[in-house]
């Protein structure tokens, strides 16, 4: 059976980026590090947006309802006035997923101090789940993959582990990852044979 094409949404929020006063690097790595752990055929609905409330959820209500079975954000998860993104995110959950919440700033915290900072959440919306991200470029990787030793050996596993089964259980595509990148569990039962 071929792999099943996946609509991934991704949101930049950042109120410099968006006005053009630097250059955004958050769409490019949340795509490029899809595009490497992924298998299925993807699209990507990509918004660089600022730091509205309001706008922000708008952005991710459309995006469910585009058809997105992955929405990521980046962005706007600390504790600053403008920083909304947790709020916007929560404004518009069905359910919240808090071991996402709890492992990111786990993970976080291996690379910097102020990872405790990140009030960064995960929700369902529909068929869709929905990932805050911090907004630093480099976290996007660090947040999804975890930390390797040099020999490549997992010492604190990435996110993205659990979103295939995650979006298993809410009704979307049969995610498959490049175990290189990134091995994503599911328990037996729930495993397919390898796409081919
Ligand atoms: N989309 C982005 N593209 C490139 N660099 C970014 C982006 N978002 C954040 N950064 C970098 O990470 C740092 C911390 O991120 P944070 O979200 O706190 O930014 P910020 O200072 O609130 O940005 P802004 O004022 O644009 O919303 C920024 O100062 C910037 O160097
Ligand atoms: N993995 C990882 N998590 C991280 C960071 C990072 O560099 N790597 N930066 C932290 C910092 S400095 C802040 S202030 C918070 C919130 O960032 P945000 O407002 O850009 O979302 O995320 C934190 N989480």
């Amino acid at each position: 059976m071929a792999h099943e094409p996946a609509r991934i949404g991704l949101v930049s929020i950042s109120d410099r980026a968006s006005a053009g006063v630097y250059e955004d690097k958050g769409l490019p790595a949340l795509r490029d590090w899809l595009a490497r752990a992924l298998q299925n055929p993807l699209t990507f609905d990509e918004r660089l947006i600022p730091d509205e409330q309001a706008g922000i959820s708008a952005t991710l209500i459309e995006l469910v309802e585009a058809g997105c079975s992955l929405v990521l954000t980046t962005g706007g998860t600390g504790p600053a006035p403008r920083d909304v993104t947790p709020e916007a995110t929560l404004a518009v959950a069905e359910k919240e997923l808090p071991g996402f919440g709890e492992q990111m700033r786990q993970i976080g915290l291996r690379f910097v101090p102020t990872s405790i900072l990140s009030r960064q959440v995960a929700v369902v919306r529909g068929r869709c789940l929905i990932v805050n991200l911090p907004g630093q470029p480099k976290a996007i990787q660090e947040t999804l993959e975890g930390l390797k030793n040099a020999e490549g050996q997992q010492l604190v596993p990435g996110i993205f582990a659990a979103v295939p089964y995650c979006i298993d259980l809410i009704g979307g595509p049969y995610l498959q990852t490049h175990d290189a990148v990134c091995a994503a569990f599911r328990p037996k039962s729930a495993r397919r044979p390898p796409a081919g």
